[in-house]
């Protein structure tokens, strides 16, 4: 019998639905007027799938995964996380349901939601040992899926046995939902294919959802189910893998050159029409933006950008700030 749509939101682990996103400006709230990085977002994720998360530089796959780690404030009903909100729900990441591997790493060592820097004189067993309450097989299993010297001091090792150790600690707890940004650059070609294999295995016995931002595709072409393209900020594709590998001949890595090449020949396109009409090459746009305020709190609050006219409207303050800022 087919699932239909109601259980598959049932089954699903990860729902983002008309994601829409701006970076606070100064002040702390998204600059008047700004166009937001992420718009219009919606994927599905169920149990089991390990979703590639592809696309260009700046396109926003770091974003998307903090905001669906809790580190960045977005309407609750917009990212749900094993039915629960990322950034309100705090157990998510604290019972280490949730984990988060991202690129700051390279400092710190980071562990149920928790970020510790890493420049001390400590060894690789003391961290590992001394986290409370972890399956003693499956540290073992890590320590040896990572091929961990437990003796190492950390501060003495290179960066990938650093980043090896980083990565059994994030993986102690056993997760239900897993993002990982960028985390295998540092590792040997050998780590790196018994991490993606233990990851596979996490999925395929446990039920894990994993969801994966990467430029290196060496090792990926069967690890998959999902892969998802972003482009600007905009959901350009989101296919099982079966699919891409019906639609197109071409191995992983080609395919997803020949999705971006596509995209960068019609960013220039863009801004070569855009010379030719005697504009900018980069569209940009002079924002006028009416907040009430007062100017001194403003200008410190780094608006001292723009011009700042003062008018008396409706007995407040008005400002009317101009200023101009690239939209890409
Ligand atoms: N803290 C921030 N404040 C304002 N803008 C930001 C911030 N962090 C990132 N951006 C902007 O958001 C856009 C998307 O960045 P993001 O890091 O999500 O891209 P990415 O797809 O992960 O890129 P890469 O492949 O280079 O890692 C970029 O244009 C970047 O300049």
């Amino acid at each position: 019998m087919a699932v239909t749509e109601e259980e598959k939101k049932r089954n699903s682990t990860v729902e983002i639905s008309g994601l829409r996103f701006t970076y606070p400006g100064i002040d702390g709230h998204p600059p008047p007027g700004s166009k937001p990085l992420i718009e219009d977002f919606s994927i599905t994720l169920n149990s089991s799938d390990r979703c590639l998360l592809v696309g260009s530089n700046g396109a926003g796959k770091t974003t998307i995964l903090k905001i669906l780690g809790g580190k960045h404030m977005v309407e609750p009903h917009m990212v749900r996380v094993l039915g629960r909100s990322a950034f309100h729900d705090t157990g998510l990441t604290s019972s280490g349901d949730l984990c988060y591997l991202g690129g700051e790493w390279r400092r710190d060592v980071a562990f149920a939601g928790f970020e510790v820097p890493i420049q001390m004189d400590i060894s690789a067993e003391k961290m590992i040992f001394g986290v409370a309450g972890i399956d003693p097989q499956r540290r073992d299993e890590l320590i040896k899926v990572l091929d961990i010297d437990i003796s190492w001091r950390l501060h003495k090792v290179s960066d990938g046995q650093r980043r090896r150790v980083q990565i059994c600690m994030g993986l102690l707890k056993p997760f239900k939902v897993l993002l990982l940004d960028e985390i295998t650059v540092d590792l040997d070609v050998l780590a790196r294919a018994d991490l993606l294999k233990f990851l596979r295995k996490e999925c395929e016995e446990r039920g894990a959802t994993i969801i994966y931002a990467t430029h290196i595709f060496d090792g990926l072409e069967d690890w998959p189910t999902h892969i998802v393209y972003v482009a600007n900020g905009k959901l350009q594709l989101a296919l099982p893998m079966e699919k891409v590998k019906e639609t197109s001949k071409k191995s992983l890595m080609r395919t997803v050159e020949s999705w971006l090449r596509k995209e960068r020949d019609e960013e220039r396109k863009r801004r070569k029409e855009r010379k030719a009409n005697g504009l900018p090459e980069f569209e940009t746009r002079t924002e006028e933006s009416r907040v009430t305020g007062d100017p001194a709190r403003m200008l410190n609050n780094g608006w001292a950008a723009g011009r700042l006219h003062s008018t008396v409207a409706g007995g407040e303050d008005n400002f009317v700030l101009s200023s101009n800022r690239v939209l890409r």
